[in-house]
């Protein structure tokens, strides 16, 4: 017995002989929590479409708890899916909407209703069941969707941008709604959504994603703390990419100047990308640091300002910090070995 609830196995999938994705493996356990995170058109959807059963992929294998289930169709796959648009019925109420896969189950009428209250409940809208759908919110839709997707039980659901529409505030709230709700259920979710943000706060594991490959698999810490590669680190969160060598272990030279740092085993004199989070850099007096700059724009964003320096190599650095600074203030940078990560290059 296999402990993973879905496996898609070398997966391949061409349209009209492009290829959209590109040896795709990946491994979900029971009750986790998995976020695919990529730009637009990276394959996240379409990757998507193939667990649940909407498309067939050109080649590899799809698995459901140990079976192999490529030609399955969908109403037979205990995965159910939620879509960016809510796809309501608009001529029936709430219930309706709610109760419709259990009705044509042929559940009585006792047992469907109970049902729907407590999904009703799950989903913070008890008491609506007579409302109409055009009376509703895109948010109240949107849960109204996800009570549908979930009232048939599935083991595994399957998400595709479903906060897409909504604002900004509704959508944080929602984040947090979907998270509580998926770890009272028990149930496997599989999240797509391009905002990094979100990825971070929800998932259990993030799948980085650009053009049909995974990038990296790992937890929001990992991918955040540790990127494998250039892409990854600009894709999540702002940082400052720059290129270096590294001398031997512990020692990476950027622009003439060497810097400790933690990463080791990469070969002598090798070329890679430098990863500096603007939080992990401070900001001190010239004269009590190696690196000197002069600030060259500050932005105030709310819960920190946003500075940009540039050091006597020329090299700018972007940082975040609580302190305010001007333009053309001379300042030193104080960068500890573990803000640096080295990555390989083209990886
Ligand atoms: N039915 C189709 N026919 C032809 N090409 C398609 C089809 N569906 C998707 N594609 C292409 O496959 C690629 C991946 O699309 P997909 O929708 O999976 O990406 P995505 O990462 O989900 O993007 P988005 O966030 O914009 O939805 C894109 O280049 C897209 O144009």
């Amino acid at each position: 017995m296999t402990q993973y609830i879905i496996e898609l196995k070398n997966i391949c999938k061409e349209f009209e002989e492009k290829k959209v994705l590109n040896d795709i493996n990946i491994n979900i356990k029971p009750k986790e929590f998995v976020t695919l995170l990529g730009p637009s058109g990276c394959g996240k959807t379409t990757t998507l479409r193939i667990i649940g059963g909407f498309e067939n992929a050109t080649s590899g294998d799809l698995y459901f708890e140990g079976t192999k289930i490529n030609n399955m169709p969908p109403y037979k796959r205990q995965i159910n899916t939620v879509f960016q648009k809510y796809a309501l019925f608009p001529h029936m109420n709430v219930f309706d909407n709610i109760a419709f896969g259990l009705k044509i189950k042929k559940i009585s009428k006792e047992k469907i209703k109970e049902k729907v209250e407590y999904m009703l409940k799950l989903v913070n809208l008890e008491g609506f069941g007579k409302r109409k759908i055009s009376s509703l919110s895109g948010g109240q839709q949107q849960r109204i969707a996800i009570a549908r997707a979930l009232i048939c039980e599935p083991k595994v659901l399957l998400l595709d941008e479903p906060l897409g529409a909504l604002d900004l505030k509704l959508r944080k709230e929602m984040q947090l709604e979907l998270k509580n709700m998926q770890k009272k259920l028990g149930i496997t979710f599989i999240y797509v959504t391009h905002d990094q943000e979100e990825a971070l706060t929800m998932s259990d594991r993030i799948i980085v994603m650009s053009e049909g490959k995974i990038q990296q698999i790992g937890t929001p810490e990992d991918i955040y703390n540790e990127p494998k590669n250039k892409f990854v680190a600009d894709f999540i969160g702002e940082s400052n990419i720059i290129e270096g060598i590294m001398l031997s272990d512990y020692k990476v030279k950027i622009e003439n100047r060497v810097f400790e740092c933690l990463d080791k085993g990469f070969e002598k004199n090798e070329e890679v990308d430098i990863v500096v989070r603007p939080e992990d850099i401070q900001i001190t007096k010239p004269e009590n640091a190696k690196i000197k700059g002069v600030v060259k724009t500050v932005v105030f964003k709310g819960v920190h300002y946003e500075i940009v320096v540039e050091d006597e190599e020329k090299v700018e650095w972007i940082i975040h910090t609580i302190h305010m600074s001007k333009a053309g203030e001379k300042v030193g940078l104080i960068i500890e070995p573990d803000a640096i990560h080295v990555m390989k290059k083209g990886v």
